[in-house]
């Protein structure tokens, strides 16, 4: 039997992927720790819906306590606070001479690389959005870019096979030489996603926002002043232009924001899934997880990051039911005051 691509964490983007990969023919493995789930995808029931297509796929599937074997191939989608956990579950099945790929939000790579070894680690970004609905349904609600490259920029055979895979599911997906470029652009974009999920706006509503835009600006460029710090030069998506908060160019940034309000109106994912875990399933967000790295950079080049540890702690407080999201918590990011602790 051919070695199945192991997709591992199989919601809204790991299931995603691993349908399109599916309905093109592949072997695909779904692994999840979701057991009504896996039944679901196990009995051909996993349903794609939403505006960018509609289709019923399904295949092999497993919890991780009855994986066996040894493969080449394994698609992290887990949300980033169990990163860590998935890739040690993951690992005895990563064959000697096998990767695993990131599809997450955040800077992963650096945790699977700790655990399964940085020549098993192979970068990937993600900005489409999807939704998991209930066991065996996922709502695919925009395409968005898929980026794939080694951590070393190198083109090796084993990334351009990859690259031809994920072609399977965005036809233009790009294999780059800076995929830490595309995953620190996506660290400084969702600090807006972020602090959108602080309120009920939706992401185009919360951008077009005049009242968010000097927080917005602020807190985009004191993230991307750690990717500099960090010798990343980050880069643009779908409406993103990291390069236009880094020069401080006023009517860039403008031109930025009104892409991004354009690229994400009427979506069949209107917020982001941050919001989603805080508001829809009531649950912890991988904010503290996905941005720890972030303050941890910053704390290495010097840099102070009274933004990022704002929103931090404001999503924080949301999760631990000390408040409720709305346009308060925003306003009070955005009226962020320099505290004396936060000064030097
Ligand atoms: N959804 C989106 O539109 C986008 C998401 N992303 C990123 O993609 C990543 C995946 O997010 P998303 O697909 O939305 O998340 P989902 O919660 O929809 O899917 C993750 C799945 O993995 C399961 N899981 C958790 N721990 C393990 C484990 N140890 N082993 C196997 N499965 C596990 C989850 O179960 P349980 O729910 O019980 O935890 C869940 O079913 C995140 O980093 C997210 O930020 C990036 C771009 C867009
Ligand atoms: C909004 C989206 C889908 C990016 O387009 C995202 O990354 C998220 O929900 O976390």
């Amino acid at each position: 039997m051919p070695d199945p691509i192991v997709i591992w964490g199989s919601g809204a983007i790991g299931g995603t992927i691993g349908a399109y990969l599916r309905r093109a023919g592949r072997d695909v493995l779904f692994v999840d720790v979701v057991p009504e789930h896996v039944r679901a995808i196990a009995a051909g029931r996993l349903r794609i819906d939403g505006p960018v297509d509609q289709f019923t796929t399904g295949g092999p599937a497993a919890t991780p306590e009855a994986m066996t074997g040894q493969h080449k191939l394994i698609i992290l989608a887990v949300k980033a606070h169990h990163t860590a956990a998935a890739t040690r579950a993951l690992v005895p099945f990563l064959a000697e001479d096998g990767a695993v790929v990131s599809c997450q939000n955040g800077l992963n790579e650096l945790v699977i690389a700790e655990i399964a070894g940085r020549a098993r680690t192979i970068g990937a970004f993600v900005n489409f959005g999807a939704d998991y609905q209930e066991p065996g349904r996922i709502t695919f609600g925009v395409r968005g870019a898929v980026v794939v490259g080694e951590l070393d920029g190198r083109t090796t055979p084993r990334v351009r096979d990859l690259h031809e895979t994920l072609k399977l599911f965005e036809p233009d997906a790009v294999l780059s030489d800076n995929i830490f470029g595309y995953l620190w652009g996506k660290v400084g974009y969702g600090g807006i996603l972020k602090s959108s999920a602080l309120t009920n706006d939706t992401i185009a509503e919360f951008i077009a926002d005049p009242r968010r835009r000097p927080m917005i600006v602020a807190l985009v460029q004191e993230i991307l002043s750690i990717a500099a710090a960090e010798r990343v030069s980050p880069l643009g998506f779908n409406g993103f232009d990291p390069a236009a908060f880094m020069r401080d160019d006023r009517a860039a940034m403008d031109a930025s924001l009104a892409a991004l309000v354009s690229y994400n109106s009427g979506t069949g994912k209107p917020r982001s899934g941050i919001w989603r875990d805080l508001a829809v399933r009531k649950r912890q967000t991988d904010v503290t997880a996905q941005l720890a790295p972030v303050q941890a950079a910053a704390r290495r080049h010097g840099i102070r990051t009274p933004y990022v540890d704002r929103l931090v702690a404001l999503i924080q407080a949301v999760e631990d039911g000390r408040r409720e999201i709305g346009a308060a918590l925003a306003d009070e990011l955005g009226g962020l005051i320099t505290l004396p602790e936060e000064r030097a």
